[in-house]
């Protein structure tokens, strides 16, 4: 039992042990874990604690880096809105006051916004603040800060001032409590218009015109076409209406019928450039308004009120008055010239023009920018053009033909021009000593025209002829215009005629014979000229000019189209009164013979100074064609010379018969005989004089009147020309020279001609007489052409008077009068009067059938009577320097005016 209870006990040992040991063993390993866990507990309880510092390390490190991006983000964003508020305000919207002028839009560029200040962004620096004012809306500025307010208003005022072309910004002040104060440092603008001031109570009066102004400019400006000014300006580089900026400052609550216009100024005013800066006076809530908010320390704009704005400093006085005074001044100045280079087409399409129906160019751009044109065809056939002395009519006719001459060429359009009052811009159409360059399609230049009505009327008959060419050529080809004739003859040369007469009144001036043959071709030339392309194009600076057309209604009323110069009366219809509010360089243009509904205004470039139209000159002068003749040119204040004149130029010595057959016969009809050229006629073509000397009786010459220079210059030119026609020592030429200060003329003469002549003097010329007067009886002298020239030949009476045998000396000048020229002895002789002339010829009622042909220097026309002119009364002549009247009884019906020529050494 014991064993059994041993064998327990030990079993029970045993397995107590081995419990035990296990417990141990299980013991040790729970410590060991224990120490395990206790070790990584410490471990992580060490790393535990290193955590925190790591992540806030991290984590300021990624805090530090975002702070930094999002500084060079603002940085980048604020330059970058920087440059665009350069872009959206430049210049004048936005430098600084110290740098600030004005940099006016140029055609066609936005006005932008405008800086009042600069908005605060933290860490950054300050981006521009800026409104939008002009094309875009308008501004409301409030707040207590009564300076801050003034800052903001005087700011936007002149930087809007700054981007407008002086006169394109008007402003309007209602300024009820402080009188204008508000706005003094603008005053000078009101010297030129640009500022104008409503009084109190004044407000309604002002928004119905800002409204009318709107109305009017929807309807006739934008016209249905463009939606906006700041459209029209960007499709057509111009801007018709100026800026209207009313400024109102405070006053009474507005009325409501100022409140409707207010509402509706402020809905519609921007489309058509009518603004409000408004300060004191409540506007609606519309999207075209921006709010200005002035605080005291900081100011917010209703487009970002979160965003505090500093407000730059104000303009400085000095700087508003003298940008307005200067403003002023340039607007008072007028507008700029427009470029002349507007009017031409471009290089390609020089001369390709076509005039067969008409002429058409521009003469300048119109309120919306449009070329207006003018044309000269059927309807309208011919232009007046009007306006007082210096407001542009030169200019006009310079930049009409400098647009014609460019689009047309000379086989399809020539002018002749005539210039009647002293001046000569036009003289360079001709070519010059200076300037060899011609027009080339310029056939006639007549300038310093002034007295010399002679050369208008050569001018109307050149044309009347012309006409008669193109009828004539019209008949036969059974067309009845010149459109139809150019198709049915294109091998023709069948220009449209353009001629130009400025100051055409002096043409009709005085009731004599001429001015009414002038207005009688005048007549006839615009009333057929039409449809054989004449275009006459009269010009007048006063009403003179055009009364006397008025008297011919019929004359008048062909000319259809007008041009009106600034101020100019009566060349529009009577109550068409546009030209009176014409600004500078500006023109009607209007093709309904001046009636209202034609009118059209024009902005004229300036072409008439020197190097813009030599420019255009230059450039169609070497396009010429290789045939091109330069135009004539009389210039009423030269002298011509001989040794020029073609017709002296084609004198050949006669034939033993004594004749010939040179150009000069046209001047003195076709009897044969040699000519004496006398002086230059007054015609279009640089025609002489000329006297004819065959054996007849009566071919004997008078120069009448005391002028020496003149009087010696027609004997000179006479016996040159005579020479010119005998071979030497075939012809005498007796020279006798009674007055001393004839006395150099005569022996210059003397010289020239050489051994042919022979000088007599006081002591021997009753010698010259009496040998000359037996000659004619001697066979010889039929031979031999003899010339006495006689230079003041009264002076002589006295010596003449005396009896020699049976004659006086006189008696032998009578005989050689009478009978000389039939045998080839001709008496060109110089008296210092008419009543000298009479005496000598054998007293005051003798004949004179013996002076065949006279030249009347400063002799009135009522001298020149009885036998020596036909009719009673005696010629239209009234003496003027330089000038002599011819009258031939053999060819001439009446006198006609000679400029003698010019002393040929
Ligand atoms: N459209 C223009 N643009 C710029 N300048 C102009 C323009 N028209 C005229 N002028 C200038 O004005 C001045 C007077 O012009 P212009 O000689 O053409 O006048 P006018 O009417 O012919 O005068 P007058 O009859 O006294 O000769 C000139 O100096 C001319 O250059």
């Amino acid at each position: 039992m014991a064993d059994v209870r041993t064998q327990l006990v030990v079993r029970t040992r045993g397995m107590l042990s081995q419990a035990l040991g296990a417990t141990r063993a299980r013991l040790a390993a729970a410590r060991s874990d224990l120490d395990t866990a206790r070790d990584r507990l410490a471990r992580t309880g060490a790393a535990a604690h290193r955590l925190p510092q790591r992540v806030g390390a991290e984590r300021d490190r990624r805090l530090a880096e975002i702070d930094e991006q999002y500084a060079a983000q603002i940085t980048a964003l604020a330059r970058r809105t920087a440059e665009a508020a350069g872009e959206e305000a430049p210049g004048a919207a936005s430098t600084a006051w110290p740098d600030w002028k004005p940099t006016p839009t140029v055609r066609g560029e936005a006005a932008g916004r405008l800086r009042l200040g600069a908005v605060l962004l933290p860490g950054a620096e300050p981006v521009p603040a800026l409104v939008p004012l002009l094309d875009h809306g308008h501004v409301h500025v409030s707040g207590a800060d009564r300076t801050g307010c003034d800052t903001v208003v005087a700011a936007l005022l002149l930087r809007a001032l700054g981007r407008a072309t002086p006169g394109a910004l008007r402003l309007i002040g209602y300024d009820p409590e402080h009188l204008g104060g508000g706005l003094a440092g603008f005053a000078p603008l009101s010297t030129a218009g640009l500022l104008t001031f409503v009084g109190p109570g004044g407000l309604a009066h002002l928004l119905d015109d800002l409204t009318d102004q709107i109305r009017r400019i929807n309807e006739t400006v934008l016209a249905g076409e463009y939606t906006s000014l700041r459209e029209l300006a960007a499709a057509t580089g111009r801007r018709p209406e100026p800026w209207r900026v009313a400024v109102l400052l405070g006053g009474d609550e507005p009325s409501r019928h100022e409140r409707s216009q207010l509402n509706r100024v402020i809905r519609t005013g921007a489309a058509c450039g009518v603004h409000l800066v408004v300060r004191g006076i409540e506007l609606p809530d519309e999207p075209t308004v921006e709010r200005v908010m002035v605080g005291p320390k900081v100011t917010t704009f209703s487009g970002a009120t979160s965003l505090p704005v500093r407000l730059d400093p104000p303009p400085p006085a000095h700087l508003v008055t003298e940008t307005c005074r200067q403003v002023a001044t340039e607007v008072a100045a007028g507008p700029p010239p427009a470029p002349f280079t507007d009017l031409l087409p471009p290089d390609d399409k020089l001369w390709q023009e076509d005039s067969s129906t008409a002429l058409v160019a521009p003469i300048g751009d119109g309120p919306q920018g449009r070329p207006v044109l003018l044309t000269l065809g059927d309807y309208p056939p011919h232009a007046l053009i009007g306006g007082p002395s210096g407001t542009g009519k030169t200019n006009l006719i310079f930049a009409w033909i400098g647009a014609l001459a460019a689009r047309y060429s000379p086989h399809e359009l020539e002018f002749y021009l005539l210039d009647f009052k002293e001046g000569v811009s036009f003289a360079r159409f001709a070519q010059g000593r200076r300037d060899p360059s011609w027009l080339p399609h310029m056939r006639l230049v007549g300038i310093n025209v002034n007295t010399d009505r002679e050369f208008g009327l050569a001018l109307l008959r050149f044309l009347a002829e012309e006409l008669r060419r193109r009828a004539d050529a019209a008949k036969r080809h059974e067309v009845t215009k010149l459109s139809e004739l150019r198709a049915v003859d294109p091998e023709g040369r069948w220009p449209r005629i353009v001629a130009v007469v400025d100051e055409f009144q002096m043409l009709l001036a005085g009731r004599d014979a001429m001015a009414r043959e002038a207005a009688d071709l005048l007549e006839d030339l615009a009333r057929r000229g039409r449809s054989q392309g004449i275009h006459l194009v009269l010009a007048s600076q006063d009403v003179r000019g055009i009364e006397a057309l008025w008297g011919r209604p019929a004359l008048v009323a062909q000319f259809t189209l007008r041009i009106a110069l600034p101020k100019a009366l009566r060349i529009l219809a009577e109550r068409n009164d546009a030209a009176q509010s014409l600004p500078r360089h500006h023109a009607v243009v209007n093709a309904e013979s001046g009636m209202v509904e034609g009118n059209q205004v024009a902005r004229i470039p300036s072409a008439s100074d020197w190097g813009t139209w030599s420019e255009l000159q230059h450039r169609l002068w070497r396009m010429r064609p290789p045939d091109a003749a330069p135009a004539r040119l009389f210039d009423g204040d030269a002298i011509p010379r001989l040794v020029d004149a073609p017709d002296f130029a084609a004198l050949r010595p006669l034939d033993a018969a004594g004749s010939e057959q040179v150009g000069a016969t046209r001047a003195a009809g076709s009897a044969r005989g040699p000519v004496a050229l006398l002086g230059e006629i007054i015609d279009v073509q640089a025609r002489s004089a000329g006297l004819r000397l065959p054996r007849a009786p009566g071919r004997n010459l008078a120069v009448l009147g005391t002028r020496v220079d003149e009087a010696c210059a027609v004997l000179d030119a006479a016996a040159r020309s005579l020479a010119r026609q005998h071979r030497p020592g075939t012809a005498r030429f007796s020279i006798a020279c009674l007055d001393p200060d004839a006395d150099s003329s005569a022996r210059s003469l003397y010289e020239a001609l050489d051994a042919d002549a022979a000088w007599y003097d006081e002591e021997t010329i009753a010698e010259l007489m009496a040998e000359t007067a037996d000659g004619l009886d001697h066979a010889a002298a039929l031979g031999q052409p003899h010339y006495l020239l006689l230079y003041a030949v009264d002076a002589a009476t006295g010596r003449l008077s005396a009896r020699v045998g049976q004659r006086s000396g006189l008696d032998h000048l009578r005989h050689v009068l009478h009978n000389g020229p039939e045998r080839r002895t001709h008496v060109l002789a110089w008296w210092r009067g008419v009543a000298r002339m009479r005496s000598d010829l054998g007293g005051p009622a003798s004949r004179t059938d013996q002076i065949g042909a006279w030249v009347a220097l400063d002799v009135q026309g009522g001298e020149l009577t009885s036998s020596l002119y036909p009719g009673n009364g005696g010629p239209d002549w009234y003496p003027r320097p330089w000038r002599g009247l011819f009258f031939d009884r053999a060819v001439h019906r009446i006198g006609q005016t000679i400029i003698p020529y010019g002393p040929s050494s």
